[in-house]
């Protein structure tokens, strides 16, 4: 894939959505969806219940493949190429944007192998010790797994194991890492240290990540988009972008009601 980078405003895009449009089947979840990823800055993705967040993140690094009904319109321009093109390997566009789900879910795997097996797959031929301990230390966990590498990723907390899964991400070295509520299965201690380490990360990678929690995406991100829901004449109920801008102007001073609303809780 080539990698030229666009520049808007003085930032660069990595991920450029343009007028996309999702159906499954004949269902439209996500209409008209135009949106432009920064590099190496944090995007929350945010609104209620079925208007589309995880539909879109998971646009990103081409997931919805899996889903029979799936099918989108317009274009995803991962720098300047369309991830739906024809000649794109999803297997490759998941390497470079890599995906962090709601609940850890590490391989059945000691520790050590739930880091060096992705990396092993993806054709990795550098020092592994080396690898693991990289990864495990970027993701925040190395002190607390470095005597332990080769009991089973299980055996670790939520908290744990979350991280074993960003660590996991990282290992493959992806240029985008996307979460999908990665804290909404932690406590609030565990959900601070991930916190924490979307914002180291972020020094390296470029994040978008969905949440539910407001007070997150205050805390963690620079820019937030907020999505909602109409629903049609015929009951059908379409997701949409409302607005998208810097984060602190989104949870301040919106442009517009609904997100006004949203984000003072007087949504619904
Ligand atoms: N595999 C699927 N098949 C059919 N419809 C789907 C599928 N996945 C999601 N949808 C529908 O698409 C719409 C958007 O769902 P999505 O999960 O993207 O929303 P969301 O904003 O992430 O919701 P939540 O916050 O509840 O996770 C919903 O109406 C949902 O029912």
């Amino acid at each position: 894939m080539a990698t030229n980078i666009s520049t808007v405003n003085g930032t660069e895009t990595v991920l450029r959505t343009e007028n996309l449009n999702v159906y499954y089947g004949k269902f439209l979840a996500l209409q008209n969806i135009w949106l432009d990823i920064p590099k190496n800055q944090v995007t929350a993705f945010i609104g209620p219940s079925g208007c589309g967040k995880s539909t879109l993140l998971r646009c990103y690094n081409r997931l919805n493949d899996l889903i029979e009904s799936f099918r989108a319109e317009g274009k995803i321009l991962f720098y300047d190429k369309n991830l739906y093109a024809s000649d794109i390997d999803p297997v490759e566009v998941r390497r470079r944007i890599g995906m962090v789900f709601q609940r850890p879910n590490p391989f059945p795997k000691s520790i050590y192998d739930n880091i060096a097996f992705g990396a092993k797959i993806n054709g990795y031929k550098g020092n592994m010790d080396e690898l693991v301990e990289r990864s495990l230390r970027q993701a925040a966990l190395w002190d607390e797994v470095k005597d332990k590498l080769r009991q089973s990723g299980s055996s670790l907390s939520g908290g744990q194991q979350q991280r074993l899964c960003i660590a996991r991400a990282i290992a493959v070295q992806p240029e985008i890492i996307l979460m999908d509520e990665p804290c909404s299965a932690l406590d609030p201690i565990s959900t601070l240290r991930v916190e924490e380490l979307i914002h180291q990360l972020k020094e390296q990678y470029t994040i978008v990540i969905v949440t539910h929690n407001m007070q997150q995406a205050a805390r963690v991100s620079d820019k937030t988009a907020f999505f909602n829901v109409k629903t049609t004449e015929s009951g059908s109920r379409n997701g949409y972008m409302v607005e998208y801008d810097a984060t602190e102007l989104i949870f301040n001073n919106p442009q517009q009601q609904d997100t006004r609303d949203y984000v003072s809780g007087r949504f619904g």
